[in-house]
């Protein structure tokens, strides 16, 4: 059985044109006019392109005493609906817990999942058995190692913890991830301002200024540059941290920035929202930032100094949200988006004129294919890569409302936001999936994507840190003591 998309343009990261694309045994099998297939899919007026790639999400998560409530059922099915075709989520050992027993429990939660994903390796506390586990981890196809700076007393680990991980992702040819946030300050912060009152959920934004952000970049950069590992940096939310990343870049260093939807869409006055559920459903790390950050992350976006547009999907309900009335410190931090990052950036970014549409799929698909080594088989439309497309329609429109979502929560908070631009079709290999406001895709039709360590950024890297280590002085001739 073959499918044929017709009559579309098709839109990659770098190239505009007009073509069918054939659909075979999952994969697409060719571009060009006048193809024929078994099942005709209609893409006249519509952009065909690769399907999106969320790098970062937390679904079904332990965090801060209860479970996201998204898990990989409705949590991917939200993806598809939203023309995301693949996730990476985190699998999260507890301190003390060994890498592998944690991947054993990611790997019971994924059975049900609508669409690709893959993981990344937490790195939560620091010892000979992580250090071991992390090659077999590497063996299994997941490269990408995280790494909380922020939650201390829960999964903050300290500069020399950081470190030592750090060297040891670099020497195993994979990419450190990291939360940057001075954990440490946050904590005082948050003690402070509890005492003095602050205990709604803007305290929240308030412990989280832009500056432990930005000092905590900076130092994660210069320790990834010391170990000689390339790093990249989860939820960038402020021009504090963007600046060191975008410094990091213009200096030679190996450093990715991922703006949230969120950060580039809402800003810090949801937290002042008199209503306590609209406030704490906003409760996020970093928190919501003012308009200068938000322009600080587009401009990112449009010179390339910030790569790849993530949700951090961990979504909670309100009932979960409220275990923080009157203690914000309480209030699990998450938010939802992966129905609606695409639509709100393409609204927010392509139609503004922000964005081309290639750079669109840039920064939702093929940038953070390429980081995470799985280019092209994920992130391209090309020939042999894997038939995960999206069939935009730019001119579809809806207003955005939990009413009839995917996702398991009882709200969204992109509520009422008119968004032009959605999915007519998405293809998850080749399997129709969302097809025009209707999810076809089934439970467990979703992969495993494993991904080979040493790309080419980090064979360039260890070239260049072999060239530059530091050698002994070879010396002829050394003083002989006392004569
Ligand atoms: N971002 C957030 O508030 N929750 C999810 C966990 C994390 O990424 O820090
Ligand atoms: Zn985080
Ligand atoms: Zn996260």
């Amino acid at each position: 059985m073959s499918t044929v998309i017709k009559g579309g343009t098709v839109v990659t990261a770098d190239l505009s044109y007009a073509a069918d694309v054939l659909i075979e045994g999952g994969r697409i099998a060719a571009i060009g006019p006048d193809l024929s297939g078994d099942t005709v899919l209609d893409a006249v007026g519509c952009f065909i392109m690769p399907g999106g790639i969320d790098p970062h999400t937390h679904l079904e998560m332990p965090f801060m005493g209860t479970y996201s409530a998204d898990d990989f059922e409705s949590g991917t099915r939200a993806a598809l609906a939203g023309g995301t075709t693949m996730v990476v989520d985190f699998a999260l050992p507890s301190p003390g817990q060994g890498l592998l027993d944690a991947l054993k429990m990611w790997d019971n939660k994924v059975a049900r999942a609508h669409c690709d994903f893959s993981y990344h390796m937490a790195v939560t506390w620091w010892g000979e058995q992580v250090f071991d586990e992390m090659e077999q981890i590497v063996r299994r196809g997941i490269t990408s190692f995280k790494h909380f700076m922020a939650y201390k007393g829960a999964l903050m680990v300290n500069d020399d913890e950081l470190f030592s991980s750090f060297r040891r992702v670099g020497d195993l040819g994979g990419i450190a991830l990291v939360h940057a946030e001075n954990g440490d300050v946050v904590a005082e912060l948050s003690a402070r301002l509890l005492a003095e009152g602050n205990t709604g959920p803007e305290g929240h934004a308030y412990s989280r200024p832009p500056q432990v952000e930005g000092e905590a970049t900076n130092r994660a950069i210069m320790i990834a540059d010391m170990a000689g590992v390339p790093l990249y940096v989860v939820h960038t939310s402020c021009e504090d941290s963007h600046e060191a990343i975008r410094r990091a870049r213009q200096q030679g260093k190996r450093v990715w920035g991922e703006p949230l939807i969120q950060h580039l869409t809402l800003d810090e006055s949801e937290y002042f929202n008199a209503d306590w559920d609209h406030a704490a459903r906003r409760v996020m790390s970093p928190p919501f930032r003012n308009k200068l950050h938000q322009d600080s992350l587009w401009a990112g976006l449009q010179s390339g100094s910030l790569s790849c547009v993530a949700t951090d999907h961990c979504a909670f309900t309100t009932d979960q949200k409220r275990t923080g009335l009157g203690d914000f410190t309480k209030i699990p931090n998450g938010t939802g988006g992966l129905e609606d990052r695409m639509p709100m950036l393409w609204t927010h970014g392509v139609n503004t004129g922000r964005l081309t549409p290639n750079e669109f799929v840039a920064v939702t698909s093929t940038n953070i294919a390429k980081i995470l080594n799985m280019y092209p088989k994920k992130g391209a439309v090309l020939v042999g890569a894997d038939a995960d497309l999206v069939v935009w329609d730019p001119e579809a429109e809806k207003v955005i409302s939990a009413k009839g979502q995917q996702s398991a929560i009882d709200y969204n908070v992109f509520e009422g936001q008119k968004v032009k631009g959605l999915p007519r079709f998405t293809l998850s290999r080749g399997v129709l999936s969302w097809n025009d406001g209707t999810i076809e895709s089934r439970e467990g039709q979703g992969e495993f994507v494993a991904r080979e360590p040493r790309p080419a950024v980090n064979r360039a890297l260890s070239a260049w840190k072999e060239l530059t280590a530091p050698r002994p002085v070879e010396r002829s001739g050394i003083p002989v003591s006392g004569v």
